[in-house]
């Protein structure tokens, strides 16, 4: 699922040190430098890594510009055949590579990378963020994640459960890893009715604590529910999988949720309402940017992070003023954004 299938800048290059095939792709600039993790992770072949770069730099374009940040997109992707090289050597080959663009390009964590390897990659490159909070940066992005995952759920329960409070509704969490585990916690604490799944079977316990019933992964997706809460892995909704979906809305933090647009317009053709991925998991890039770049206050971050809901609700009103899926419009904004105005 790519929004913008040209990206301004790919580099692929194999590192002096390791001899690893490194490739950074600067999917677009326009509203501001791109922003996007490192990503390493065995590929079939380092090909296939490229694909992803694609497709994550595009959605992080998309995630940026629906913040409201003035940001794009972009992203690493280190696409491991073999063995992995010594980590401190593959950092560096990184940040030569993150370097090269001058500051038109900043990283920072992402699947196989942490904010410890940040600290690594900074003797390379100053264009890395999620500095450990040790060091006064932002720190683990789970938290304002969760906090976005949270205000995108009030946003839903507005549009969707008009006149039902946040107790009164069901929600299935798929996932109770870092985010998952927050989310659902709150959503405990709130005395919201919950049910819960993770291939871990020792969540479970965590679970029990709760008070939630706990389901088979299998089974989770068709979960009786009001809310969805996808917190694991993407590509879940399909047109297979639509079928078995018991709930009115579905709204997580788990990214490339769909396998296609058009799935998009099917959720909506049933009365699902799905709220936008990229919308919805933007709360550690969101307060990443505010701490480190904008230099603000910890409340001022978390209150940018809260304003996600307010960019959610008007996305969902805007769609439904036009009876077309959130997704439909949330492209709708970012192509406005992304298009010079006429002169
Ligand atoms: N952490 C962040 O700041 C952040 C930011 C944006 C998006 N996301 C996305 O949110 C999702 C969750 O992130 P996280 O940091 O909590 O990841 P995580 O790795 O900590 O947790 C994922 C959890 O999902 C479980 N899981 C994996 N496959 C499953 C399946 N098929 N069914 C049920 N459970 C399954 C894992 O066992 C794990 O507990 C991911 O898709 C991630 O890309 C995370």
């Amino acid at each position: 699922m790519t929004l913008n299938s040209r990206p301004e800048t790919v580099r692929v290059q194999r590192g002096t040190r390791t001899g690893q095939m490194i490739i950074v792709s600067v999917d677009s600039t326009v509203l501001g430098p791109a922003l996007g993790g490192c990503r390493i992770r065995t590929y079939p072949a380092w090909r296939d890594g490229l694909d992803d770069a694609l497709r994550l730099s595009s959605a992080m374009t998309e995630k940026a510009a629906l913040a409201g940040l003035p940001y794009g997109g972009g992203k690493t992707v280190v696409a491991l055949e073999g063995p992995e090289p010594r980590r401190a050597d593959l950092l560096a080959d990184v940040g030569d590579l993150v370097e090269s663009f001058g500051g038109r390009y900043l990283t920072g964590p992402d699947v196989g990378t942490s904010p410890d390897d940040m600290t690594v990659l900074r003797r390379t490159t100053e264009h890395v963020l999620c500095r450990p909070e040790s060091e006064g940066g932002s720190g683990d992005s789970s938290g304002p994640t969760a906090a976005g995952v949270l205000a995108s759920i009030e946003a839903v329960r507005a549009h969707r459960f008009p006149g039902r409070p946040l107790e009164s509704l069901s929600f299935a969490v798929l996932g109770l890893g870092h985010v998952g585990t927050l989310v659902a916690s709150h959503l405990a604490a709130a005395g919201a009715r919950l049910t819960v799944t993770d291939i871990d079977a020792s969540r479970r316990t965590v679970a029990r604590g709760w008070g939630a019933t706990w389901i088979d992964p299998d089974r989770a997706l068709g979960a009786e529910a009001d809310v969805l809460v996808p917190s694991a892995v993407g590509g879940i909704l399909c047109p297979d999988t639509i079928g078995t979906l018991r709930c009115g809305a579905i709204v997580g933090a788990a990214n490339n949720q769909l396998d296609a647009d058009t799935t998009a317009d099917l959720l909506h053709a049933r009365g699902i309402c799905w709220a936008p991925d990229t919308v919805v998991s933007a709360g550690g890039i969101v307060s990443a940017i505010a701490r480190e770049r904008d230099l603000v206050s910890p409340d001022e971050a978390a209150r940018r992070v809260g304003d996600i809901g307010r960019r959610l609700g008007e996305i969902l009103a805007a769609a439904a003023r036009d009876d077309v899926a959130p997704l439909r419009e949330a492209r709708r904004q970012v192509q406005d954004l992304l298009t010079p105005p006429m002169v």
